[in-house]
């Protein structure tokens, strides 16, 4: 098949039965439920630019060994042009949704991507896990799914292992072995976009203990298989609500659920690691999918932080605030951020590494830096966004308040901005800054950065201690071996 039309995966959507609850209800028309429709049309839209002639030469590339068309996603880089051809599709993905959303499906593309182009770590521990994998990915090429992850244990208590919880099987964990595959029971998080994805994927973040052996495991499985229940959080718009009103939320509503399996059968074939810690602990380092997929986070992270910094300047301009020195401060201040995100993904990108497979990667410690940076840079960009906005955020009318002509010339006077600025123009842009900013939505937007990439903090310390690791602090070394030691000045001294 290779790439997909946004109708063909609205049909392939509608083909299914996932098991999914919204509000203590059962979703059983995902596709025209109105919390979940425009945002199908939204993802629909990203598969539809791969077959639009402005786009399809930067975003998809023809595969050598199948000669279908596949996005760039699918493309193992193995030289600086495929890099950029990855970077270019990212971007394309991104811009399309403002980088508001952070899970479609050239994310997790590119991790599959990974893990299969890496076979040597998992044949070390079961060649059936990395052939399956191969499988997998060829698999879904070849059909350009969807997929949602799930990788981290639902909090419970973070102070004891897997094993260690009240019921063995509140953590995902596997039941028993059958002829045709695993039994698995336990639930995983925090799976963004599972109700109108085509496969769920499961592995984890690298943690495990030994006694962890059972939970230990990754494997995919279709979004409808039996047993396995989508647990929504609440939705942060109902899709109901005016365009005008919520530019952004009543479009990019990105779902987040809980993936519960009750006994749910995982087929051997599909079974990518099992039982083993220490495969589970360095699949996340070994396979590279903490570097290729940070490439892609990193690029629609840039996109986001560019797009709420244009949303910070222009609510500026619009109540004619930046002219003040303090305003012009605070927004000089995100543009330099998007800068600093701008420049380090350029050299991440070339200044790539090359593994001994021949795949090379977007440098490690750019990555590791934005990994770091977004998580405030983000938040700062939001506050300055309150700043500015101020009271003005709160006092938005609505659609229906302009549509009435009885108050129509009342608001065109009272709610203008400066001169040249309508009251319709100025009041639907701070409802746009609002949507980012004060709306649940934003705030969920916010907390997606921080967290998306695991715990900042961890992620921090981790990064020092390679620092560390790997440095001789040689300039160091050198200044002080321009003075000679305490006892031999002393010496001198006498
Ligand atoms: C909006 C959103 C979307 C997401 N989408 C996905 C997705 O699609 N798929 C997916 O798998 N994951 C997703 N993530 C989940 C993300 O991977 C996790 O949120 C992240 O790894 C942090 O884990 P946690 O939320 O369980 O926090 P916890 O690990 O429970 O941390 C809570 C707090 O305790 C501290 N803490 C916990 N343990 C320790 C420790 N050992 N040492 C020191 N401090 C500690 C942390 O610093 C933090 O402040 C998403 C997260 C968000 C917010
Ligand atoms: N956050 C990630 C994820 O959910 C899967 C794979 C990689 C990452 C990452 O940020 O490195």
């Amino acid at each position: 098949m290779g790439i997909r039309t946004g109708n063909e995966y609205i049909n392939a959507l509608k083909s299914r039965q996932p098991e999914i609850w919204l509000g203590g209800e059962k979703v059983t028309d995902v596709v025209n439920h109105d919390v979940f429709r425009q945002p199908v049309k939204e993802i629909a839209k990203l598969y539809d630019l791969q077959h639009d002639p402005e786009y399809q030469d930067r975003i998809t590339h023809i595969c050598s060994e199948t000669g279908e068309r596949a996005n760039n996603s699918f493309l193992l880089p193995r030289t600086a042009e495929d890099i950029k051809a990855r970077s270019e599709a990212f971007e394309v993905h991104a811009r399309a949704t403002f980088g508001l959303m952070g899970r479609t499906p050239d994310f997790l593309n590119t991790v599959v991507t990974n893990m299969a182009g890496n076979p040597w770590f998992l044949d070390k521990y079961n060649p059936d896990w990395s052939k399956n994998l191969i499988e997998y990915y060829n698999y879904i090429k070849k059909n350009d799914l969807f997929l949602t992850h799930a990788i981290i244990n639902p909090q419970n208590d973070r102070s004891k292992a897997s094993y260690e919880q009240e019921d063995l099987f509140t953590h995902l964990g596997v039941v028993e072995e059958k002829p045709d595959g695993l039994i698995v029971r336990g639930a995983k998080m925090l799976a963004t976009l599972a109700p109108i994805t085509d496969e769920v994927i499961i592995y984890s973040f690298p943690g495990f203990q030994p006694g962890d052996e059972r939970y230990a495991l990754a494997f995919a499985v279709p979004v409808d298989t039996p047993g396995l229940k989508l647990l929504c959080r609440e939705q942060m718009q109902d899709g109901t609500r005016s365009v005008f009103d919520h530019p952004l939320a009543s479009r990019f509503e990105e779902m987040d659920a809980v993936l519960a399996f009750e006994d749910v059968l995982v087929p051997w074939n599909r079974v990518f690691m099992y039982n083993n810690v220490e495969a589970a602990n360095l699949l996340y380092s070994k396979t590279g999918i903490n570097q290729q997929p940070a490439h892609q986070s990193g690029v629609r992270g840039y996109v986001k932080l560019e797009f709420a910094t244009e949303v910070a300047c222009k609510l500026a301009d619009s109540i004619g605030v930046d002219q003040y020195l303090n305003v012009q401060t605070d927004l000089g201040e995100l543009v330099q951020n998007v800068e600093t995100i701008r420049a380090l993904l350029r050299v991440a990108e070339q200044e790539y590494e090359t593994m001994p497979t021949g795949e090379v990667r977007p440098a490690a410690a750019p990555l590791e830096t934005i990994r770091g940076m977004l998580p405030k840079m983000y938040p700062r960009a939001i506050e300055v966004m309150q700043i500015i906005g101020a009271g003005g955020l709160l006092m938005s009318p609505t659609a229906a308040d302009f549509e009435n002509q009885e108050l129509r010339s009342h608001l065109d006077k009272y709610y203008a901005g400066r001169e040249g600025v309508s009251a319709e123009e100025r009041v639907h842009l701070f409802k746009l800054a609002w949507d980012l900013c004060g709306e649940a939505f934003g705030q969920r937007l916010l907390q997606y950065e921080r967290y998306y990439t695991g715990d900042p903090i961890r992620k921090r310390a981790i990064f020092y201690n390679q620092y560390k690791r790997n440095k001789q602090f040689t300039s160091v070394e050198q200044a002080l071996a321009a003075s000679p030691p305490l006892k031999k000045q002393v010496t001198k001294a006498k």
